[in-house]
């Protein structure tokens, strides 16, 4: 999905970064799925609100590898990216990479996801995507 530069990271800015702390392990270290899951099911809301034009509700998680552990102290960086936009729903990518052994300059791609959003009005009931030209959100 994404070009890579030297450090190993995609060259285009992350959506989200974030680093876990103790609380988030479990007794070995090892950062817990869950809460990488809840980080992922964040940044891949904002492209998606984003292409919405508004609020989003998640309907599905549809794949979902945790490919790397993820360590407390690793710097997370998430890239999200809408893969497809149907009727009411918006299915993103978001992959992350770690940046760890800060020193020596390691970096990971720890976790792929695909999940897919559902636009919603404030009744929480499923509303029409808007068409690309009609999207106020910037960035
Ligand atoms: C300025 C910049 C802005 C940035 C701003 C950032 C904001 C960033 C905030 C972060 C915030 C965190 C974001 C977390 C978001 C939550 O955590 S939301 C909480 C967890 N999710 C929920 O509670 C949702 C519970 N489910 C529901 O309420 C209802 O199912 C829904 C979502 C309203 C949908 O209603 P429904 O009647 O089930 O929908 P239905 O018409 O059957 O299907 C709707 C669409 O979903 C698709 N769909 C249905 N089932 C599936 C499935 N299994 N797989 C795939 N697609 C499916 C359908 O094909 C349909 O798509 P289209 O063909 O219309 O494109």
């Amino acid at each position: 999905m994404t070009e890579q530069i030297s450090n190993g990271l995609p060259s285009h800015m992350p959506t989200l970064r974030v680093m876990p702390m103790p609380a988030d392990a479990n007794v070995h270290g090892d950062v817990f799925g869950g809460w990488i899951m809840s980080q992922v099911d964040i940044a891949g809301a904002i492209p998606a609100a984003r292409r919405a034009n508004g609020r989003v509700a998640t309907i599905a998680v549809n794949s979902f590898l945790f490919k790397q552990p993820v360590f407390v102290g690793d710097l997370l960086s998430f890239y999200a990216e809408v893969v497809k936009v149907g009727n009411t729903s918006i299915t993103v990518s978001v992959e992350v990479y770690a940046e760890r052994n800060r020193l020596q300059a390691s970096t990971v791609k720890v976790t792929e996801a695909t999940l897919t959003y559902v636009a919603t009005g404030d009744d929480r009931k499923p509303r029409q995507i808007p068409p690309l030209e009609d999207i106020t959100t910037v960035g």
